[in-house]
């Protein structure tokens, strides 16, 4: 079998999907995107397109290889998510060349159903309790929501509190019959991070996700040695070779890789096997489109560590088009008493609808997420 074509498809709210076709007739897809960088990625995906047309699809891991250290430079979100969407759709033919869902070649289910989150409250966290009420409705248990808007490097006790009173209003609509993580997207500078988690402590959130940004990954131990709150991070990481540091440095309790920055499913069934070595869980970043998330659910179903699985259904980011707007076998993506079953079909396990992609991508938005500034005009983390 033999690659012979790359097509790339920038599609609304903000994803790219990639199908890579053979000459046995296979096709394959993939979600190589970063979000307000699509058109960056679509061309990094395309220069690599010389080391894969012509090549065997089945040789995942030499091609992934020959990706990654074929170039001398490496790594980074956009080449990672570039191979990460060529990973995933190599992947999808090599399932649906032999009949079996990825998690098979994975080495079969390690469990029958993975939990589910979705987000409530937009960019500025609002509406928090009102839209938990409404997905209770359906199911969802467990959410997750932004933690402040934004955050000077030192900010005020007005602004401490009134994240804490949105919270401290959860828990008073709700008790403890759900549960959520609160993301504070990198808003929140090591200063602050320290105030923040010591008042949230009463209110036992399940996690609070990237509590300072990446790039200030040694703050991790020093945050997680002040509050009994797990810490999440992993969206803004791109390689085992970047997670590696907060394993050995430790204060993570779970990595939120992102199956299409992340390298796709070969880099991230390696990341969750370093975490689970380490009694991290896993819990994959997705606020992306469905190849995407069956690219992480086929993770999910193959590693003992998973804990929690992010999907985008009502995603405040999904404006013009929603999860399942170009999947056929929408029912395999249900959402049971907050559960998703593993996916059904070989491959990915998504039915990609072309017609409704090719349609789409002739009128793609160019999404960017919105430039943020402190009263003083400076800018502010998004
Ligand atoms: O889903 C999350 O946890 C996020 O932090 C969303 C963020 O990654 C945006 O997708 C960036 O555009
Ligand atoms: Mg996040």
């Amino acid at each position: 079998m033999k690659i012979t074509k790359l097509s790339t498809y920038r599609v609304a709210p903000r994803w790219m999907f990639l199908k890579i076709e053979t000459d046995a007739g296979i096709c394959g897809w993939g979600e190589p995107v970063i979000e307000g960088r699509a058109r960056t990625v679509e061309a990094a995906v395309h220069e690599f397109s010389h080391l894969l047309v012509g090549q065997d699809p089945r040789r995942i891991n030499d091609l992934w290889q020959t990706m990654y250290r074929g170039g001398f430079y490496r790594g980074g979100a956009i080449l990672m998510s570039a191979i990460a969407g060529i990973d995933q759709a190599l992947w999808d033919i090599k399932g649906k060349a032999l009949g079996v869902p990825v998690y098979e070649l994975l080495g079969g289910l390690v469990r029958d159903r993975m939990k589910m989150y979705s987000w409530v409250g937009g960019d500025r966290p609002g509406e928090i309790v009102a839209g938990m009420r409404k997905l209770r409705e359906i199911g969802i248990d467990t959410f997750k929501m932004n933690g402040t808007e934004e955050l000077g490097l030192i900010d005020s006790a007005r602004k401490v509190d009134a994240a804490i009173e949105r919270i401290a209003e959860i828990r008073t609509a709700f008790g403890y019959e759900i549960e959520f993580g609160i993301d504070f997207h990198g808003r929140v500078a090591a200063p602050m991070a320290k105030p923040l988690l010591r008042e949230l402590e009463p209110y036992r959130p399940l996690f609070v996700e990237e509590p300072v940004l990446a790039e200030q990954y040694e703050v991790y131990r020093r945050l997680a040695d002040m509050t009994s709150i797990p810490l999440a991070a992993g969206e803004r990481m791109y390689s085992r070779f970047e997670f590696k540091h907060v394993f050995e440095q430790g204060g993570l309790a779970i990595v939120q890789p992102d199956l299409s920055h992340a390298g796709g499913i070969t880099e991230c069934v390696k990341i969750a096997a370093m975490a689970e070595a380490y009694d991290v869980g896993l819990a994959p970043h997705c606020p992306l489109g469905p190849v995407a998330l069956a690219s992480c659910l086929q993770v999910d179903f193959v590693s003992h560590n998973a804990v929690l699985q992010e999907q985008s259904m009502g995603i405040h980011y999904n404006q013009g088009a929603e999860l399942l707007d170009y999947v056929r076998n929408r029912d395999d993506f249900r959402i049971v008493d907050g559960y998703m079953s593993p996916p059904r079909l070989p491959g990915l396990g998504v039915d990609v609808d072309e017609e409704a992609v090719i349609a789409a991508s002739a009128h793609a938005p160019d999404w960017h997420n919105p430039l943020w500034r402190h009263a003083d005009g400076s800018v502010a983390e998004w």
